[in-house]
């Protein structure tokens, strides 16, 4: 079953003139679905941000539709939309985006507190998702007071704690050292194979995307290209290495 069906997506900035008009998106096709675990790459200007913000419900399209989780997304609006958001979307950002003024457990039981749940069972399933990321130890301190992975892993813990139908993550390894974006990507991995997550990365990175089942490389607004992971990682690595340097060469 399909999560995520991006039809005809396109997005034109910059109102009436076409003198100014910027198509950032220019009928992007794709579709996630439930399990699976999606990059998005392309090189810089290509549209990537403009799609995470449509899919994440913080800008709206100009034309085709995004559906997800079996509802038209441009069919919501204001409170509609943010609950939709809280409930069915999971956030991991570049820059952890963890508030500092609370614990970790605090901030993994932010999502369900806004949903107005039980204060004693959200706390316990907060607890639970620390516990299962290998952060049992560390969920009572401050996030200055943990390191930049274990600070990333938090927000996995609290992207995922309500069950959301999609986790997108925006460049989630952009301010990690080489050894805690490993963990990282094999926490992703874990996450899609044994608790069936759906995720959908937007990505830079070669080595990221590496982890995923398959790619959507993307270029001016549209898409380039799609590469199904079928042998190992190292090999599905190379395959996008040759992948961008395609890209890259073909741009204008
Ligand atoms: N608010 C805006 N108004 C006008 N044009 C915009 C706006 N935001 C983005 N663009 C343009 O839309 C195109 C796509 O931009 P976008 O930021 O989505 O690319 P990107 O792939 O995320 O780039 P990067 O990897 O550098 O972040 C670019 O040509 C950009 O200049």
């Amino acid at each position: 079953m399909a999560v995520l069906v991006a039809n005809a997506l396109t997005k034109v900035y910059g109102g009436g003139d076409p003198g100014t008009q910027v198509r950032a998106l220019d009928g992007i096709n794709f579709s996630v679905d439930e399990g699976e675990f999606v990059a998005i790459m392309g090189p810089s200007g290509s549209g990537k941000t403009t799609l995470l913000n449509i899919l994440a419900g913080l800008d709206q399209a100009t034309g085709g539709s995004l559906e997800i989780d079996g509802q038209q997304v441009q069919q919501l609006s204001g409170d509609d939309m943010a609950m939709f958001r809280r409930q069915k979307l999971g956030f991991v950002f570049q820059d952890f985006n963890l508030l500092d003024t609370l614990t970790l457990v605090e901030n993994v039981a932010l999502p369900l507190t806004l949903e107005k749940r039980r204060g004693r069972q959200v706390r316990k399933q907060a607890e639970a998702v620390l516990q299962q990321l290998g952060l049992g130890q560390t969920m009572h301190r401050y996030p200055y007071e943990v390191s930049g992975g274990q600070q990333q892993r938090a927000a996995v813990a609290r992207a995922i704690v309500h069950r959301p139908a999609l986790v997108l993550a925006d460049e989630p390894t952009g301010n990690l050292d080489s050894a805690s974006s490993r963990a990282l990507l094999d926490l992703f991995t874990e996450l899609h194979e044994q608790a069936g997550a759906t995720l959908l990365l937007v990505t830079h990175d070669p080595l990221a995307a590496s982890y995923s089942d398959r790619i959507v490389f993307i270029k001016d607004g549209q898409v380039y290209s799609r590469l199904e992971r079928e042998g190992s990682r190292q090999q599905f690595f190379q395959e996008i290495l040759q992948t961008l340097s395609v890209l890259e060469g073909a741009r204008s």
